[in-house]
């Protein structure tokens, strides 16, 4: 509630200061420090935090600028109603912007969302008919209070009303579930999916995230002007909203504010010589991407830092520490006596000639530690992507606790029950040991968009219950000391833990685990063992490849050998101990050599 009353009180000073200013120039500046605070508000959410490049921001400003226009000129829609729906015209540009971030990324992603701009910009300036091209859109209706049109004061104290709840808003949102789900998307999708974020959906959210305010943002300057035309719309207004953001800093809440009160005073102070506009602007995307990597909330954050002026509490430091010993949270199972937890039927997979899976049947029974061994290439990984919906197989079915899951989304599997690590670790790695954790608590919080956006009490109590279970993990895998660490900067068997923490925060019923003792020393290898035998104790079935024979054969109740994607033995640790044909797999000699 502090940095809501701060906020508002700040605001508040502003709309008053706002009030006894006569020049119009200023409060110009003021209110273009709005606009551009609302743009870069939304392109922080996209770039900053689920890692989105986006170059087409200005065909978005357009969309919300001339779709309030076209309204108000044209179908004399009222202004109010017009601001609305120029909101959901550029959300509708914002998930069509979005569909090729589901194909690519990086830098394509960047040239097509920069093509959307350049195209945009086009229909603009040569569909003179609907756009009115260069002579653009006269007589659009300002916004007003019973009639009488805003004046300039009024003007910024809409924006700046905006402003604040544009930012209380988005910060409720971005501090919890959905924020953590966006910092998934930009570190690594595969693992984002695997901990129960809908990949695809989260992105066209963060799109239209920043659709719906840049629209808003050409929406107001549209009504403020009563004019709109091809001008306004070019490639340069895209580089400026993504200088708001690297400028003010990325993925800070703080990041637009700072921005867009520096370059838009900037740009005031060099309004009269209008050619070096674009030089300093150029000169201030090079210095901060070189100087300021965290831009100037980073620059701010870290001067704090040193003064010891940052005092930000993390969240239930010391919980779940005592002396008792810590329980995993689990969730009940639909059908406790289901004898069988997962049966994979004849599952088949070809990637060319290599065939990594051939008629693959398993039976994992509730309960118990199966391990899935067998030489290098002999399939294991494939299969474990098969039961995860990473790899889709060719032929056969899975079925989880009665239900067939084959053809299911990676977060899908997560949601009914599956949780997983993966061979070469698939870390949030400048995210801390405990919110890589609450990540993995993502698919059992059940708070949806709007009351985490309005920061509703069901939201609240989510986290904090999130949070709960999130410190008893950390007690029970012994991370608790490390939780507000960086998860890159720990040590590479810490790591390996904190990803099987992360996956028991899923609450799974069976746990899949991809040789987690690989570049384990003897003495963590033995630890881990023991942590195993514990989840599995709490009731958690475990699927485990390992190459660790001694680990395999100490802890597994059951264990299934592959060989170039077949299944050529099961059973117990002994039995398999003594089947020729695993000897003969694992040594490639007859077994009488063997
Ligand atoms: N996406 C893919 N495209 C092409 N070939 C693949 C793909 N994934 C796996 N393979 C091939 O399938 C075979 C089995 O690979 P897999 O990783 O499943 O084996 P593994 O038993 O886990 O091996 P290791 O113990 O070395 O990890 C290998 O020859 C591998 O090169």
């Amino acid at each position: 509630m502090r940095h809501v009353i701060g906020s508002i009180v700040l605001v508040a000073a502003l709309a008053v200061g706002a009030s006894f200013i006569e020049n119009e120039f200023y409060l110009r500046t003021l209110f273009m420090i709005c606009i551009y605070f609302l743009c870069a508000a939304g392109m922080n959410v996209l770039l900053g935090f689920a890692g989105q490049k986006s170059l087409g921001q200005a065909g978005l400003f357009a969309a919300g600028a001339y779709a309030v226009a076209l309204l108000t000129t044209r179908y004399e829609v009222g202004p109010w109603l017009s601001l609305l729906l120029a909101c959901f015209v550029s959300g509708v540009f914002g998930i069509l912007i979005a569909v090729p971030s589901l194909r690519v990324k990086g830098p394509s992603l960047a040239m097509v969302t920069l093509a959307f701009g350049i195209v945009i910009e086009k229909v603009v300036t040569e569909g003179s008919e609907v756009f009115g091209g260069a002579m653009g859109i006269y007589a659009i209706q300002p916004l007003n209070i019973g009639g009488t049109p805003f004046t300039m004061v009024q003007w910024v104290w809409f924006g700046l009303l905006l402003c604040l709840v544009t930012h209380l808003l988005l910060r409720n949102l971005l501090r919890g579930r959905f924020g953590r789900a966006f910092l998934s998307l930009q570190a690594d999708e595969v693992a984002a999916g695997a901990v129960g974020v809908a990949v695809y959906r989260y992105k066209v959210l963060a799109f239209v995230i920043a659709a719906v305010t840049c629209g808003l943002a050409g929406a107001l300057v549209a009504q403020q002007n009563q004019y709109i035309n091809s001008d306004f719309i070019n490639f340069h207004l895209s580089v400026f909203i993504l200088l708001l953001v690297l400028f003010g800093g990325s993925g800070s809440l703080y990041g637009p504010l700072l921005g867009s009160v520096t370059l838009v005073i900037i740009g005031a102070l060099v309004a009269r010589w209008s050619w070096i506009e674009h030089f300093v602007n150029g000169a201030l995307l090079l210095f901060a991407l070189y100087a300021m990597p965290k831009g100037l909330a980073g620059v701010f954050g870290s001067l704090f830092h040193k003064l010891g002026l940052n005092h930000a509490r993390s969240p239930g430091v010391g919980a779940a520490q005592g002396t008792a010993v810590p329980r995993l949270p689990t969730r009940a199972l639909a059908r406790p006596d289901a004898g069988s937890l997962l049966t994979a039927d004849k599952l088949n997979k070809a990637f060319g000639g290599v065939v990594p899976a051939r008629d693959v049947s398993v039976n994992l029974t509730g309960g118990h530690i199966h391990a899935l061994i067998g030489p290098n290439g002999a399939g294991k990984s494939t299969f474990i992507n098969m039961l995860t919906g990473i790899i889709r197989p060719d032929q056969g079915t899975v079925t989880f606790l009665g239900s067939e899951i084959t053809r299911q989304t990676v977060h899908g599997i997560c949601d009914q029950g599956i949780a997983r690590t993966f061979q070469n670790l698939r870390l949030f790695k400048d995210l801390s040991v405990r919110e890589n954790v609450l990540l993995g608590q993502h698919s059992r919080m059940r708070n949806g968009f709007v009351s985490s956006l309005l920061g509703l009490p069901r939201a609240w109590r989510e986290e904090a219950q999130a949070l709960r279970k999130v410190n008893a993990i950390l007690a029970f895998t012994g991370l608790s000391r490390y939780a507000e660490t960086p998860a890159g900067s720990l040590a590479y068997g810490l790591q390996r833990r904190v990803e099987l923490a992360r996956a028991l925060a899923s609450e799974p019923f069976l746990l899949l685990l991809d040789e987690p003792a690989a570049g384990l020393n003897p003495q963590e290898t033995a630890e881990l063992g023991q942590l195993l035998v514990r989840i599995r104790n709490e009731g958690i079935t475990i699927l485990l490849i390992e190459h660790h024979m001694d680990l395999v054969m100490s802890i597994s109740d059951h264990v299934i050998v592959l060989d170039y994607g077949q299944k050529i033995a099961e059973g117990a640790p002994a039995k398999i101990q003594a089947d020729p044909r695993v000897m003969e797999a694992y040594l490639g000699t007859s077994t009488e050599a063997a």
